[in-house]
């Protein structure tokens, strides 16, 4: 089988997180967040290669952390774009030419479970594309521009989609090169799979993989990181 790669995206100013500091370098327990993503994918047998996206002011000091946090499998850091689709770009033209399955995954997700990623990487081995999703607990509606609800649809096909999204390397590559031919321009790399015409597999992780997006997701990640993912 071909080598696999992860592609890290850490480009992103997390203004919802409204802090000074991108949320990404900001301190959990004690060490920044994209470090503990890092880490996490450094840990896991499978993974071959590690690319790093980062913004254009942030190269030296993740230079500093591979070399601090011993991240050996650190093949390149780049430089991303505007948009996070922009960022992977960016990230998938530099892999290495040996690599045939990417993980695609959000820097400020440090809390995946290396469980989930293998489960989720062999189906992609096995159908070319699968990604982490939690089944939503809350009741979603649908709600107009006026604050009127209109369709309350079933929860039971409602799936809140996480990262790392998992694919054959030659598959996402095309799906990205349709998306940039037609100015499309999608929040996860999976919309690109599936407007591309290819099925894209889900498989079901847990709740602990959030996306840190806010300041109430900070003493949630405190939390799980002192007593959930230490234990995995
Ligand atoms: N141009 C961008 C935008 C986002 N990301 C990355 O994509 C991941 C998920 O994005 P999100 O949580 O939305 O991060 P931000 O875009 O930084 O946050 P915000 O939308 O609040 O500004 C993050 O690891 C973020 O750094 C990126 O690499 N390049
Ligand atoms: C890729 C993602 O994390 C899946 O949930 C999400 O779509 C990123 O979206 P954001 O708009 O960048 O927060």
């Amino acid at each position: 089988m071909g080598k696999l790669g992860v592609v890290i995206v850490a480009a992103g100013k997390g203004s919802r997180m409204r802090s000074v500091e991108s949320k990404q370098f900001l301190q959990v327990g004690d060490k920044p967040i994209l470090v503990h993503t890092l880490e996490l994918f450094q840990r896991i047998g499978a993974i071959d290669f590690i690319v790093l996206v980062t913004g254009p002011d942030d190269v030296a000091r993740c230079r500093q952390y591979a070399v601090r946090y011993h991240i050996s499998k650190l093949h390149s850091i780049v430089v991303g774009g505007a948009e996070r689709q922009h960022s992977v770009r960016e990230g998938l033209k530099a892999l290495p030419p040996e690599v045939e399955h990417v993980l695609v995954h959000d820097g400020v997700r440090p809390f995946a479970n290396t469980k989930d990623i293998i489960h989720c990487w062999s189906k992609a081995v096995e159908t070319g594309a699968a990604v982490l999703a939690v089944p939503v607990k809350d009741t979603i509606k649908i709600v107009d521009e006026t604050g009127v609800i209109r369709s309350t649809p079933d929860r039971r096909s409602l799936w809140a989609i996480q990262t790392p999204q998992a694919f054959r390397r030659s598959l996402l590559e095309q799906a990205y090169e349709q998306a940039e031919r037609d100015g499309f321009v999608g929040t996860d790399d999976a919309m690109l799979v599936e407007r591309f015409g290819t099925p894209v597999h889900v498989v079901q992780s847990d709740y602990y993989n959030i996306k840190i997006t806010t300041p109430e997701d900070l003493p949630w990640a405190e939390w799980i990181a002192q007593n959930v993912r230490g234990e995995d």
